[in-house]
């Protein structure tokens, strides 16, 4: 059980976006997707939500090769992605934004609002180490809770892997612990996770894997509790790839 991308290309015209990349995540593992801007983090990830179609390479999920043409395919094999917008309904309450799209209704097609309460409350709470009340407007709380009831809309519906675009930038330190505590519930409870992120220290409390890009290809990759911060910062920065790479220094005898 595995999602596994090998070998992965992608152009956008005449711009090679990444070229040639191996990436793997594994049930109940979290791995950091981390890099510079442009380093092609974005591109992969939606290679892998059917966002775009890889021009070159293989996506097997699960032991199923797999070729996405749409994000819904995506969804039905078990991968869902959260952007950094989150597309929730401010003017809507809690409950109806994990149910937006798909509504339980009575036959007649009326609303079965306790239904929804009760199954939004449980999923929530499931994740979430903080209360959060259903019939609060979405526009009334907090950056860490919106990120919740965003995993909360597709967690309770069958996803087996989440992708998360950057799900601390924009917050509050308390609010990025917030999340940071759902993620590793995700891990708990068996999901597989990708996280991109551009926050080192976000990268180092929460995996088990950092995986780096830079210029379209994996620069490294590390055991998250045998890595140290430097080493994870000189290959986004290109400078740790450069040094195995460049010829040993020449004889100058
Ligand atoms: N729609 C597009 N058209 C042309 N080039 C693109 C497009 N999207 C991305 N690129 C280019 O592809 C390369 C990889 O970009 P990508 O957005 O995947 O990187 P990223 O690591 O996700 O960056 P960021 O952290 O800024 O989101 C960059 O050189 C970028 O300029």
């Amino acid at each position: 059980m595995a999602i596994e991308m090998t070998g992965i290309s992608k152009s956008y015209g005449a711009v090679k976006a990444i070229e040639g990349v191996d990436f793997t995540v594994e049930p109940g593992e979290i791995v950091g997707l981390v890099g510079d801007n442009g380093a092609g983090k974005s591109t992969l990830i939606k290679c892998l939500s059917g966002v775009l179609q890889p021009d070159e390479g293989e996506i097997v999920v699960d032991g199923q090769r797999r070729q996405f043409r749409t994000p819904n395919e995506a969804r039905a094999a078990g991968i869902e992605t959260l952007y950094q917008d989150l597309a929730l309904s401010d003017g809507l309450n809690v409950a109806m934004n994990v149910f937006l799209g798909r509504e339980v209704t009575t036959r007649g097609g009326w609303l079965k609002f306790r239904e929804m309460h009760e199954h939004a409350s449980r999923i929530i709470n499931r994740f979430s180490i903080r209360e959060v009340e259903t019939t609060t407007y979405v526009k009334n709380i907090s950056g860490g809770q919106r990120q919740v009831v965003a995993l909360a809309r597709t967690l309770g519906f069958g996803s087996r892997y989440v992708i998360l675009d950057e799900p601390t930038s924009a917050l509050s330190p308390a609010a990025a612990d917030e999340v940071i505590e759902v993620v590793r519930n995700l891990r708990e409870e068996g999901f597989g996770v990708v996280m991109i992120t551009h926050n080192v220290p976000h990268a180092f409390e929460t995996t088990d894997r950092i995986v780096v890009m830079h210029l379209g290809e994996i620069a490294g990759e590390r055991v998250t509790r045998e890595a140290t911060h430097q080493e994870i910062v000189s290959l986004v920065m290109g400078a740790q790839r450069i040094a195995d790479e460049s010829p040993p220094p020449a004889d100058r005898s």
